[in-house]
């Protein structure tokens, strides 16, 4: 791993003093880099001039380290505008630095947002899921982000992570809620299923993460929460479903369509959905401002 201390001195020595010192962590998923508007005073640092950094590679996520102040009460804060992805080919201490650089740089929450595909079928598209727990099969397969030597006397050997998702923060999302006049519907509550991507799910790997337990998944946020955790963070998420797997209650017969065409009998076939990145982008695009506006007033009653 990069050396900590030269990262965040080179971050400091390119921010003036009342920035150095953020309180608040926030990563910005797919199509969500827009709350960059709504800070005051930012600077950004681009990830290629940082130390240890790698560069975000997907569409909709920028490349960039933006600092400022944020929400009416000027909270100081790190966001991350783009993130990296196991699938990108960083490898794991890469996609997780910038986490461990906000708890260097003296940040205590994080709030880390993604797009996400619903496996529920009472979780529709554009519901924001405030995240209470995980599935991560690549944790439990040998992709964990704390594999490997501790990284101090501190870190811990064997991290819980059965309340890896802060109820008090998660309180304050739905308290904010409140005071924007959000509909009930507008939010949901779940488990975020992390994927390595890049493929979207296939039906029976959907099936199986609905039959598991998730509720929505997506290849991202499971590493950051568990580096997040490991260096004493709180953390909260927030997923935006941008599109639904495809789960078909049973698979289609292409025997009994081809029977049927022989025997000359209406054949009826089934609609296809197929997801996409650009799907992906846009419902972020149309939902960019209850997201920005829900992360503004979590800091709002978070400082
Ligand atoms: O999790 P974020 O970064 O929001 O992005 C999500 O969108 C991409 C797939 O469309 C994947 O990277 C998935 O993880
Ligand atoms: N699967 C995995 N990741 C995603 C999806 C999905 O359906 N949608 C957005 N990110």
């Amino acid at each position: 791993m990069a050396d900590l201390t030269a990262t965040t001195d080179f971050i400091r020595s390119q921010l003036p003093s009342e920035l150095q010192h953020p309180r608040i962590g926030i990563v910005c998923g797919s199509g969500l880099s827009g709350l960059a508007a709504v800070i005051h005073n930012i600077q950004k640092i681009p990830y290629e001039s940082i130390p240890g950094f790698g560069t975000s590679t997907v569409q909709g996520h920028h490349s960039e380290l933006a600092f400022g102040l944020l929400g009416k009460n000027n909270v100081p804060v790190v966001v991350m505008l783009g993130r990296f992805h196991f699938y990108e080919g960083h490898p794991i201490s890469t996609v997780v630095y910038p986490i461990r650089v906000m708890a260097k740089l003296g940040v205590k929450e994080v709030i880390i947002t993604n797009a996400a595909g619903s496996l529920n079928p009472d979780i529709p598209v554009g519901t924001i899921v405030v995240v209470h727990d995980h599935l991560a099969l690549p944790n439990l397969v040998g992709t964990n982000p704390l594999l490997g030597p501790l990284l101090s006397p501190n870190h811990r050997r064997f991290l819980p992570l059965s309340d890896a998702y802060s109820s008090s923060l998660r309180r304050l999302v739905f308290r904010a809620a409140h005071q924007l006049s959000l509909e009930k519907s507008a939010l949901a509550e779940g488990t975020y299923a992390w994927v390595c991507g890049p493929t979207y799910e296939s039906p029976a790997e959907g099936r199986f993460l609905r039959h598991a337990g998730a509720d929505v998944v997506g290849m991202s946020t499971v590493p950051e929460v568990v580096a997040a955790r490991d260096e004493g963070m709180e953390v909260m998420v927030l997923s935006l479903v941008t599109n639904f797997v495809v789960i078909p209650p049973s698979y289609w017969s292409i025997r009994e369509e081809v029977e049927a065409e022989l025997a000359g009998k209406p054949v009826v076939l089934p609609t296809s959905q197929i997801v996409s990145h650009e799907e992906v982008l846009a419902i972020g695009k149309e939902k960019a401002e209850v997201m920005k506006s829900l992360v503004q007033g979590v800091v709002e009653l978070l400082a």
